[in-house]
């Protein structure tokens, strides 16, 4: 099964973090490359007024791992990375979302929903994402072409990229 995980960081060493993400997800066992996107700079989306921009990148990867056992891998990426839970939408070391799963459509569990409920609405996911898949759709809302036509994509800058890890 593919699944797509989104990368975002506005705090600390924000480029470090994100590798040091990418390393840790495909350290794990289970999950297989698929590919990386470039980093990406962009205008931080709701939440408070004075964030610094983020960084955020895609990760596509093929998977074993059930959709909730992924979260938790997520989640415990980012309390690695020095996440604390603070306001919502507030500035954060490292934030993993679960992007989509296969074509899981899941929307009654507040805890797991997929496709992610705001991702077809983020140039901040959409245009990373573009760039490593572009014929990808999202369950329910087509194909992330047509959404990115329909979305303003200023503040979304191309920073650079990840390197992934060799065979060890
Ligand atoms: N697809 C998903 N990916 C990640 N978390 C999810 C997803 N669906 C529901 N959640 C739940 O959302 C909760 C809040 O997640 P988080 O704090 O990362 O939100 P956020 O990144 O601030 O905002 P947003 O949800 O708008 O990206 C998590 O505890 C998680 O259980
Ligand atoms: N630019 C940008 N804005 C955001 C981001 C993000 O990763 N990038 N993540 C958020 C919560 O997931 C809220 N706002």
């Amino acid at each position: 099964m593919k699944a797509v995980l989104a990368l975002g960081s506005n705090l600390g060493r924000r480029f470090q973090t994100l590798q040091g993400a990418v390393d840790a997800l495909f350290d794990a066992p289970g999950l297989d490359y698929i590919a990386v996107s470039p980093v990406y700079e962009t205008d931080p989306v709701g939440g408070p007024d004075d964030q610094r921009p983020y960084l955020n990148a895609i990760v596509i990867a093929d998977t074993t791992v059930d959709a909730y056992t992924l979260l938790e891998r997520a989640q415990s990426i980012e309390t690695a990375f020095g996440r604390v839970r603070e306001e919502r939408w507030g500035p954060r070391t490292l934030d993993v979302d679960l992007i989509a799963v296969g074509d899981l459509v899941c929307g009654d569990d507040p805890q797991l929903t997929l496709p992610h409920p705001r991702a077809h609405e983020r140039a901040f996911v959409l245009v990373p994402w573009s760039q490593v898949d572009p014929d990808a759709e999202i369950p329910g809302h087509g194909p992330i072409q047509t959404l990115l036509d329909g979305l303003d994509q200023q503040g979304v800058r191309l920073r650079g990229d990840l390197k992934l890890q060799g065979p060890a």
